[in-house]
Parts: C-alpha cells; sequence; structure tokens
C-alpha cells in the first residue's frame, strides 16, 4: 500500500479482489472504459485513460476504506455495507444489478428450529458477526428471558457447521438456495437482502471524477437494462402505442411517406420486452424491430 501515497493525483477506486463479485466488476470497467493493466500479483493498477488508480481490495473491507475516505469509490455488496455499518458513513450512488443475495438465518431441515425465537440461547455460527449480533441481540431482548444466544465466528463454509455439531443454525448469503439445500438447511428467516452497489466517501477528494466514472457505470447499468425498440403504427393508434412504450420520456415519433402511419422508437426494459411486442402486435403495429443498447447516458 506504500504505492497508494505516492498517487495523490489519482482518484482510488477499490474494486473486490476475488470472490463472486469479481468478474462482473472487470466487465462493468471494460463498459466505462475505463482501460488499465493489472501487473501479476500487484493490487493496485493505474489507469491508463483517466486520473484513476484501481485498488484490489477483498469486498469485505471496501465498505472501511470507502466510509473512512481512503478512496473515493468503491463496489461491494450492500451486505458488506451493513456488516462493516458504514451505511451512514457512505454513499450509495447506484445498485449495479448482480451479486444479488439474501442473509438468512439457516437451521436443519430435519429437528431444526421452526422459527428464529426458537433459537434463543442457542449457538449460531456466521461470518455476519456485526449484523447476526444486532439481530440476535432484538430477538433475546423481545423474547424477554436472560437466555443469550451465542454467535460462533467462522470465516467460511458456514453451511457446514450444524452437521459438524459447532451450531443450531447459521447466519449466510443464499442465491439459488443450491449450497443450503445440500447441506440439510432451509431458510426460516431474511435478515436482509443485498446486491453489488457503487459506493462513494461522503468526503470525496476528486468529487468530479466521482460525478464522471458515476455517470459512466449508470449507462452501462442502464444499457444492459433497457433495448431500444422501432416500430410502425396507424396515427390513431399513436395514444396506445405511447402507453406500451412511453419511453423515459417520451417516445420519438416520425412521419412516414404514408401520413395514415408513424415511426415510433423508444427505450424499453429488456426484462418485459416480449410481453411489449405482444402488446404492439395487439393494436396492428408492424415491422417491429428490437436493438440492443451498447452504451447510454440517461
Ligand atoms: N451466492 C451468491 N450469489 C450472489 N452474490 C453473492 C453470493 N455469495 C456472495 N455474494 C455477494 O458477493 C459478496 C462477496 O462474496 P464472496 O463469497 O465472493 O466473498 P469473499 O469472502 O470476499 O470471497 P471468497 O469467498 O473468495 O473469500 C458478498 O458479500 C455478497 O454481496
Ligand atoms: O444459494 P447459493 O447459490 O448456493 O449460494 C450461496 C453460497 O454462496 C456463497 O458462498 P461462495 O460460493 O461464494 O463461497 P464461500 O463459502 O467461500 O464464500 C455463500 O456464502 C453461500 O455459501
Amino acid at each position: 500500500m506504500e504505492l497508494i501515497k505516492d498517487l495523490p493525483d489519482r482518484l482510488l477506486f477499490a474494486v473486490p479482489k476475488k470472490g463472486r463479485l469479481h468478474t462482473s466488476c472487470l466487465s462493468l470497467l471494460e463498459g466505462a472504459d475505463i482501460q488499465f493493466h493489472r501487473k501479476n500479483r500487484l493490487d493496485i493498477a493505474l489507469v491508463k485513460n483517466l486520473p484513476i488508480a484501481l485498488v484490489f481490495l477483498p469486498a469485505g473491507d471496501i465498505a472501511k476504506f470507502v466510509g473512512e475516505g481512503n478512496v473515493d469509490l468503491g463496489i461491494t455488496g450492500q451486505d458488506m455495507v451493513a456488516e462493516a455499518e458504514a451505511q451512514d458513513k457512505v454513499s450509495e450512488i447506484l445498485e449495479l444489478g448482480f451479486g444479488k443475495c439474501r442473509l438468512c438465518v439457516q437451521v436443519p431441515v430435519k429437528n431444526g428450529a421452526a422459527k428464529v425465537e426458537d433459537l434463543v440461547g442457542k449457538r449460531i455460527a456466521t461470518s455476519f458477526e456485526g449484523i447476526s449480533s444486532n439481530f440476535f441481540k432484538d430477538i433475546d431482548a423481545k423474547a424477554g428471558g436472560d437466555k443469550k444466544t451465542e454467535l460462533v465466528f467462522v470465516s467460511g463454509s458456514v453451511e457446514a457447521a450444524c452437521a459438524l455439531g459447532l451450531a443450531d443454525g447459521i447466519v449466510d448469503l443464499v442465491e439459488s438456495g443450491e449450497t443450503m439445500q445440500a447441506a440439510g438447511l432451509h431458510d426460516i428467516e431474511t435478515i436482509l437482502s443485498s446486491q453489488a452497489v457503487l459506493i462513494a466517501s461522503r468526503k470525496p477528494k476528486h468529487p468530479e471524477l466521482v460525478q464522471t466514472i458515476a455517470g459512466r457505470i449508470k449507462g452501462v447499468i442502464a444499457a444492459q437494462k433497457y433495448v431500444y425498440i422501432n416500430y410502425n403504427v396507424e396515427r390513431k393508434f399513436l395514444k396506445e402505442a405511447s402507453h406500451i412504450t412511453p419511453g423515459r420520456q417520451a417516445p420519438t415519433v416520425s412521419p412516414l411517406e404514408n401520413p395514415d402511419w408513424v415511426a415510433v422508437s423508444s427505450m424499453v426494459l429488456k426484462n418485459n420486452v416480449a410481453q411489449t411486442m405482444d402488446d404492439l402486435e395487439a393494436i396492428g403495429a408492424r415491422d417491429i424491430l428490437l436493438f440492443a443498447i451498447q452504451n447510454c447516458r440517461v
């Protein structure tokens, strides 16, 4: 980290050095045209085309570095921001749409607790010590007695804890549920839902550059979320068509040689596009064309 002291003119941007968020972060950087070359095993990479240095850190440490103002920008999970108790110290600029998961209380399917209240006074294994401790403090207090739920810290493979006799339940992340099911567990409560986020320091050293990077990343995310649709429709159905494809501001309507018809183009949400095309066909729209958006600013 000596190198950081030699980089006062560059904005520092922390990205997960490995794990679940790493690859998606690299695609996002590529989409935002942040060009860098990372030397083997070096955790700092200078960006060639912007005054930025990327710092590759464990996802779990990024919220702390951004919150303390050591780096201006970072990408990590909302779960990690909560675990670092950094919600008030960082600005969440943008949800990135990947790394979606839930932090859940899980117990053995066979003879496990039916609800979280039944875990009061028992042992819970987790790597989310802060969040779990706050959660079970509340549950213990509501139970009213003097029994305290015991937290056992484990750094990984948390799902093995119950089978190994270390704990009666666990708190860990669930996405597809495969890991949980394979370990003979099921979830009885969701503590929080999470996804990857772009976060910024509350007092960035390079505020203008923070805006530039945030704008670029917003563009990449919007481009992934939307597609561009173009179609012809009878002018008398323009109101219905505008209702189906309202666009972000309004649809673009262009005249055609045939005065009874217009051409319409608009950005539409990708995840609903088949329904949108069905609805357009139903009002007689023709020549419906769909285009991928490579990048955009919205
Ligand atoms: N199964 C999953 N599906 C989606 N997102 C996940 C999943 N597991 C973790 N994440 C997200 O990715 C973040 C980093 O998780 P990961 O397990 O990669 O962390 P890590 O402990 O730093 O990496 P490693 O396990 O390689 O040491 C989590 O905080 C969470 O936001
Ligand atoms: O519901 P699923 O889709 O099965 O995902 C959940 C698993 O993913 C994460 O671990 P990861 O695989 O990243 O490994 P780790 O235990 O080393 O963190 C998490 O800790 C769970 O174990």
